[in-house]
C-alpha cells in the first residue's frame, strides 16, 4: 500500500521523537512492503520565524492532500513569557485542528506492568488500567471569542458549544465504548456551567440510541480526584475541550509518564496523529525526550489506514523496549537511554535484528553501565 504523510516536526522535542517515528515507520514499509512518501512541513514558533506565520498555507495545503498528518509538538518558552505576544505558536495548532475538522482526540490510557513503580499509586489500583479519553477538540473555551479590554485589565474568553458540536464527538465515544467495556462518563461541570449542562442533555439523549452503554456523569473536579484514586471504574470518557486537554496529562501518571501517551485526531478532514505532550523546551536538542507517545502515535496512524498486523507489530516492539529497560530519562533517571537510540531498537526490533545486536551497538547513558 502506498500513503502519503505529512510530517510537522514542530517546536522543542519535535522534531527528535517524530524522527524516532519515521524510523519505525520506514521499518514497517521495509517489512510489509508497503510505501510511505512523507512531505515534511512546518507549524508553530519554527514557522513563525521562517514565515510570520504559524501555520503557513503550504502546510495546509499538504495536509489536506495527504493520507494522514504526523506531528510532533509546537511551543516555545519566547511565546510563552510574553503576555503581549501578537502570534503564538499555538494558534497554528489550533488552526489545522479547525481547518480539517479535527473534532475527536483519542488519548489511549494503559499501563505497563513494568513501569508501575514509577507512579506514587499502590499496584493493584493500576492493574487492568485501560480507558480511552475522547476530548473534544474544535470547539469550547479554547476556540471562544477573546476580549481583553483598552485598559488591558480584563479579558474574557468564551466557552461556546452547540448541540451538533457534541453530538458527533458523542457518538463517536458510544461507538467506541460499544467495542469496549461498554461504560461511558461524561466528565463536565453541569452543577455551574451552562455548557456543561447542555453537554448532559444532548449525551442523556444520544445516551437512548445505545441502550447496552452505561451512562456515568462526573464533574470535573471529582474526576480529576477519581482518576487516580480508583482509575479502573473509567471504561471511555468523554469530556469537552479544556477538561479532556487537562484530565489527559493527569492521566498519564497512571502509565507512568507524559511521554508515553499517543492520540488520534479524526473529524471529516484528514486525521492527525501527536502525543499529548507538548514541546518540553527543557528537553529540546538534548536526545532525551521519550519518543514512545510519538511511535504510539504512528501505530494509531497504522489502525487508521487498517494496517492492523503492522500496528500490533509497533506496539510489540514499544512493550518490547519498556519491559527490557530500554527508557528514557523520564521513566529511569540512572539508566536511560537516548531517544534516537530507543528509536534505533525499536526499528531493530521490527527488523527482527534486536535481541542479537543489542549488547554490543548501544550504551546507556545515565551514570551506571555501559554495555
Ligand atoms: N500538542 C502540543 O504541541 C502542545 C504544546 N504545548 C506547548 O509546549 C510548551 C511546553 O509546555 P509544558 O506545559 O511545559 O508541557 P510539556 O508537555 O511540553 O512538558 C511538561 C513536562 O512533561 C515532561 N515531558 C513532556 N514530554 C516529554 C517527553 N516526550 N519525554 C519526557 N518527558 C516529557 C517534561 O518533564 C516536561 O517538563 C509550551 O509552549 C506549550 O504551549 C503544550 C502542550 C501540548
Ligand atoms: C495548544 C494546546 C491546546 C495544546 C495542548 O495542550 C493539547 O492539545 O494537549
Ligand atoms: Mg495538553
Amino acid at each position: 500500500m502506498e500513503k502519503k504523510i505529512t510530517v510537522i516536526c514542530g517546536d522543542g522535542i519535535g522534531p527528535e521523537v517524530t524522527k524516532q517515528s519515521i524510523k519505525v515507520l520506514n521499518a514497517v514499509a521495509e517489512q510489509f512492503n508497503h510505501k510511505f512518501n512523507y512531505d515534511q512541513q512546518i507549524m508553530g514558533a519554527c514557522a513563525i520565524d521562517k514565515t510570520g506565520d504559524p501555520l503557513p498555507q503550504a502546510t495546509i495545503d499538504s495536509c489536506k492532500n495527504s493520507d494522514a498528518v504526523l506531528f510532533g509538538a509546537i511551543g516555545h518558552p519566547k511565546y510563552d513569557n510574553d503576555p503581549h505576544a501578537k502570534v503564538r505558536p499555538e494558534q497554528g495548532l489550533l488552526r489545522i485542528r479547525k481547518e480539517l475538522q479535527l473534532y475527536a482526540n483519542i488519548r489511549p490510557i494503559s499501563t505497563y506492568p513494568t513501569l508501575q513503580h514509577l507512579s506514587p499509586l499502590k499496584p493493584d489500583r493500576l492493574q487492568d488500567v485501560d480507558l480511552v479519553i475522547y476530548r473534544e477538540l474544535t470547539g469550547g473555551i479554547y476556540f471562544g471569542e477573546k476580549t481583553l479590554s483598552d485598559d488591558k485589565n480584563t479579558a474574557s474568553d468564551l466557552c461556546l458549544y452547540t448541540k451538533a458540536e457534541i453530538e458527533r464527538v458523542a457518538h463517536l465515544a458510544f461507538n467506541h465504548a460499544m467495542n469496549r467495556k461498554k461504560k461511558i462518563t461524561l466528565v463536565d461541570k453541569a452543577n455551574v456551567l451552562e455548557t456543561s449542562r447542555l453537554w448532559r442533555k444532548v449525551v442523556q439523549e444520544i445516551a437512548q440510541q445505545y441502550p447496552e452503554v452505561a451512562v456515568d456523569y462526573m464533574f470535573v473536579d471529582n474526576a480529576s480526584m477519581q482518576l487516580i484514586i480508583k482509575p479502573k471504574q473509567f471504561d471511555v470518557i468523554l469530556t469537552e475541550n479544556m477538561f479532556g486537554d487537562i484530565i489527559s496529562d493527569e492521566a498519564s501518571v497512571l502509565s507512568g509518564s507524559i511521554g508515553l501517551l499517543p492520540s488520534s485526531s479524526i473529524g471529516s478532514g484528514t486525521a492527525l496523529f501527536e502525543p499529548i505532550h507538548g514541546s518540553y523546551p527543557q528537553g529540546a536538542g538534548k536526545d532525551i525526550a521519550n519518543p514512545v507517545g510519538s511511535v504510539l502515535s504512528a501505530a494509531m496512524m497504522l489502525d487508521y489506514f487498517e494496517m492492523y498486523e503492522e500496528a500490533a507489530l509497533v506496539r510489540r516492539a514499544v512493550s518490547w523496549a519498556l519491559e527490557h529497560g530500554f527508557v528514557s530519562q523520564d521513566i529511569d533517571s540512572v539508566n536511560y537511554y537516548s531517544t534516537s537510540v530507543i528509536g534505533d531498537l525499536m526499528k531493530d526490533f521490527i527488523e527482527q535484528k534486536a535481541p542479537s545486536e543489542i549488547n554490543k551497538k548501544y550504551v546507556v547513558l545515565g551514570k551506571s553501565t555501559i554495555i
